[in-house]
């Protein structure tokens, strides 16, 4: 795997003060956002990009809460968020807001992957056990309800999985019915 990796940089934000680092991936340019000391055993949070929820706002999914509780935990404890561009879970921008349209005729997010030619979830992790490796973390507590990121993510030990379960709203409840009942999240 050809990665390229960025200078350390500070990045004062409202969650706290951060050290900030690119790692480039082919296209993708993933953010490692990392308390200035890390604990031994630091809690990590692997996020996967969602403009719609991140930047927008949105309430049709539960991304922005994960991302700032993960950023406020990141403060407290030590540890890091991995924010990883694997946008849709990795079917890209384009194609997600074209699952969205297929939901709002009745698919669930599982069906209208499915009827867009994708699996439901086309994540890979690789990039994080490098990204561990470069910052010689060999331990770590995982914040995630989903089983299949602690059984993709190789070469480090997870300790520990925390939850990191957000309240529902009336737009993402659905949504998150199907990811516990479809995709095996533990909520
Ligand atoms: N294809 C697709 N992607 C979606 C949809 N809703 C959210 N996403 C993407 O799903 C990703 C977030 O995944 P989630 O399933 O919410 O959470 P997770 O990362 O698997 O699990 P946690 O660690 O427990 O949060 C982001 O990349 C979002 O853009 C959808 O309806 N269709
Ligand atoms: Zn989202």
């Amino acid at each position: 795997m050809q990665i390229k990796i960025s200078d350390v940089a500070d990045l004062p934000s409202r969650f706290g003060d951060f050290n900030v680092q690119a790692f480039k991936q082919g296209q993708k340019e993933h953010l490692v956002i990392c308390a200035k000391e890390l604990a031994e055993v630091p809690i990590v949070r692997v996020h996967s990009e969602c403009l719609t929820g991140d930047a927008i706002g949105s309430l049709k999914c539960d991304c922005r809460d994960q991302l700032e509780y993960g950023l406020q935990m990141a403060d407290e404890t030590g540890g890091m968020v991995i924010y990883l561009r694997q946008e849709g879970r990795n079917i890209g921008l384009l194609n997600k807001i074209n699952a969205y349209a297929l939901q709002d005729k009745g698919l669930n997010t599982i069906e209208a992957n499915h009827q867009l030619g994708f699996a439901a979830d086309e994540r890979t992790y690789e990039v994080v056990t490098f990204i561990l490796h470069h910052y010689n973390i060999k331990k770590i507590k995982l914040l995630t309800n989903n089983p299949d990121k602690v059984n993709s993510i190789s070469g480090v030990e997870i300790v520990e999985r925390i939850p990191i379960i957000m309240k529902p709203n009336k737009h993402n409840e659905g949504y998150l019915d199907v990811k516990r009942d479809g995709m095996g999240h533990l909520l």
